[in-house]
C-alpha cells in the first residue's frame, strides 16, 4: 500500500466508512451501488485513494456480490472479528468466514467496542493475531475520552493502548496495519479535534511506531482521523502530513457525503 517516491514514502490515503449498527442488507446495495455510480461520475481514481465500507455483518454477503458482479473499485471489511477461529463462541463471527465473504480489512478496537462491550487491549492484541491469521488488514482504533483530553493525558492514553494492541507482533507482521486516531469526545458529537489536533497525535503515533519497531516501518504505516469527518473539514484535517486518510461514521450513510469526502483533494485550498 506504500511506495517510495525519491526515497520518500508516499502513502495511499485510504478513506473508510464504517455505517456501525445502521443499513439493512437491502439498503446496503442501493448505498454501495449509488456510491459507485457517484464515485464513477466523479472520475475517482481507487489506486490513488483507497475507499473501504465496514458494512454490518448481515450485509457483507449482499455487499460482496454486488462487489465482485460489478466489478467494483471498493475494498470492504468487517466491525470486528472474534479472537479465535471457530468453537462455542455464540454471537461471535470468525476471521475464517470474512476472509471468505471477500472481506480485506476490519476494524480493531473501535471505542464503542471499548465501551459497550469492555474490550481490553489484551482481547485486541488477540484479535489483531486473529486478523493476520487471515490476512485481514487490521485498522487498529485508539482514542482519548473527553475526561483524558481535559487531564491534557491524550497522547500517553492513546499510546498505551496502541502499544497493548501490538504487544508481541512483529513488524514483519504489520506490514499492511492502519492506525485510526478517534477521540471519543469527536465522535458522532460534531465536534471535530483540530486539524492541529489529528496532527499531533497522529505524529505522536507514528514516533511510537518507530521507537517500538524502527522508522522506515513506522513511515509506512497509514494512521486515519476519525471523529464527525464531513466534506467541509475533510481537506484542513488531511492536510497535516502524518494523517493519511478519515474513519467516517455518520457521514459514510448518505452516498453523496461520502464521495465528496473521498474527493477530499478537490476541496484542498477551500478549507485552509
Ligand atoms: O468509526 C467512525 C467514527 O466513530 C466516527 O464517527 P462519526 O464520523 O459519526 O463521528
Amino acid at each position: 500500500m506504500t511506495t517510495q517516491k525519491n526515497g520518500a514514502f508516499v502513502r495511499r490515503p485510504l478513506i473508510a466508512g464504517n455505517w456501525k449498527m445502521n443499513i439493512d442488507h437491502m439498503e446496503a446495495i442501493a448505498l454501495v451501488q449509488k456510491l459507485a455510480w457517484t464515485l464513477n461520475d466523479a472520475e475517482h481514481d481507487h489506486e490513488r485513494v483507497q475507499v473501504s465500507v465496514f458494512p454490518p455483518f448481515t450485509d457483507l454477503r449482499g455487499v460482496q456480490t454486488l462487489v465482485s458482479g460489478d466489478k467494483l473499485s471498493i475494498d470492504y471489511g468487517a466491525q470486528d472479528l472474534s479472537e479465535h477461529d471457530s468453537g462455542a463462541y455464540t454471537g461471535d463471527i470468525s476471521g475464517v468466514f470474512l476472509k471468505k465473504l471477500g472481506c480485506t480489512q476490519v476494524l480493531i478496537g473501535h471505542s464503542e467496542r471499548r465501551e459497550v462491550h469492555g474490550e481490553t487491549d489484551e482481547q485486541l492484541n488477540a484479535k489483531l493475531s486473529a486478523a493476520l491469521r487471515h490476512e485481514l488488514v487490521p485498522v487498529l482504533c485508539v482514542g482519548e475520552g473527553l475526561e483524558v483530553r481535559e487531564a491534557g493525558n491524550h497522547v500517553s492514553h492513546t499510546l498505551a493502548q496502541l502499544e497493548g494492541a501490538l504487544r508481541g507482533h512483529s513488524a514483519e507482521e504489520l506490514t499492511e496495519l492502519v492506525v485510526a486516531y478517534e477521540p471519543v469526545w469527536a465522535i458522532g458529537t460534531g465536534k471535530v479535534a483540530g486539524p492541529e489536533d489529528a496532527q499531533e497525535m497522529s505524529a505522536a503515533i507514528r514516533e511510537k511506531l518507530a521507537e517500538l519497531y524502527s522508522r522506515e516501518f513506522a513511515d509506512t504505516v497509514r494512521v486515519l482521523y476519525g471523529g464527525s469527518v464531513k466534506s467541509k473539514n475533510v481537506a484542513s484535517i488531511l492536510a497535516g502530513p502524518d494523517v493519511d486518510g478519515a474513519l467516517v461514521g455518520g457521514a459514510s450513510l448518505d452516498p453523496e457525503e461520502f464521495a465528496n469526502i473521498i474527493s477530499f483533494e478537490k476541496h484542498i485550498g477551500a478549507q485552509g
